[in-house]
């Protein structure tokens, strides 16, 4: 059988996207999603999408992480996907889709896209790190010498440690550059490697930074191997609201492959 799949990346973190409005894609199989994602023996991708038929809105997102399981929220390939349905004619402008983590409202801003991510009611500040659900887990740290640091050892070292149990959890590393930017380098998890942009790990950083007084900016940037991203959001006593992910989701190819 031949199967047809896009390519779609946003700022480097990459997917593989699957028109599954068919249903015919065998979603329970982990081997071949995992096939598909393998850089050397399939199509490569840091995580397989597949856009789904929705009754109450434009599409359902369905993700997987490159080791081929089922995740949790992936922003970048929520942006991805945005895109993708733009290029299928399913949408113009804005569109409200269902994810894992419930409902999304995304809009292109140019030609980046803006997708709006879950509320964030609290964070988790300990001394030298915070914990926050954007959608998927994260472990926020700053590290000093980020461009030298070995994000894989360390971030894998935590994600495997006592901190996370068997759930583990995403692992980002950040360094102030000014009052309004941030660098952020990510392990993560289901890739289980460093990733060249984490958009739920943006999202957290943003968030992070403000909630432990390194910023009082209520938009970000976040500058990630891939390019950059920024965060917005109201800040209130009930946490934080009105969360925005924005920056580029690019088609890069299309083709198919025999399963
Ligand atoms: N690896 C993450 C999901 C994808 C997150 C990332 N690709 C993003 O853009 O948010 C996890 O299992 O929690």
């Amino acid at each position: 059988m031949q199967l047809e799949f896009y390519k779609y990346q946003g700022a480097g973190n990459d997917f593989v996207m699957i028109d599954n409005r068919s249903g015919f894609f065998p979603k329970d199989n982990t081997q071949l999603v995992a096939h598909l994602c393998d850089r050397r023996f399939g199509i490569g991708g840091d995580g397989l999408i597949l856009l789904e038929n929705d009754s109450e809105t434009d599409f359902k997102m369905v993700y997987y992480n490159s080791d081929g399981n089922q995740s949790s929220m992936c922003g970048n390939g929520g942006r991805c996907l945005v895109a993708f349905a733009k290029d299928l004619n399913m949408i113009e402008n804005a569109t409200t889709f269902i994810a894992t983590d419930g409902l999304h409202h995304a809009s292109f801003e140019d030609k980046l896209v803006s997708l709006q991510m879950i509320d964030v009611p609290s964070i988790d500040i300990k001394a030298d790190y915070s914990f926050l659900n954007t959608g998927s887990p994260h472990h926020v740290q700053m590290v000093d010498d980020l461009e030298h640091y070995n994000v894989k050892d360390n971030g894998a070292a935590i994600r495997y440690g006592e901190l996370y149990g068997t759930a583990g959890s995403n692992i980002n590393f950040v360094k102030k550059i000014d009052d309004t930017t941030f660098r952020l380098r990510t392990y993560e998890r289901g890739v289980e490697d460093e990733t060249l942009a984490c958009g739920t790990g943006a999202t957290a950083v943003a968030i992070a930074m403000n909630a432990t007084g390194q910023t009082e900016a209520t938009s970000i940037n976040v500058n990630v191997e891939g390019g950059k991203l920024v965060v917005s959001f109201d800040k209130n006593q009930d946490g934080f609201s009105n969360v925005f992910l924005k920056g580029p989701a690019e088609f890069v190819f299309k083709g198919t492959i025999a399963i």
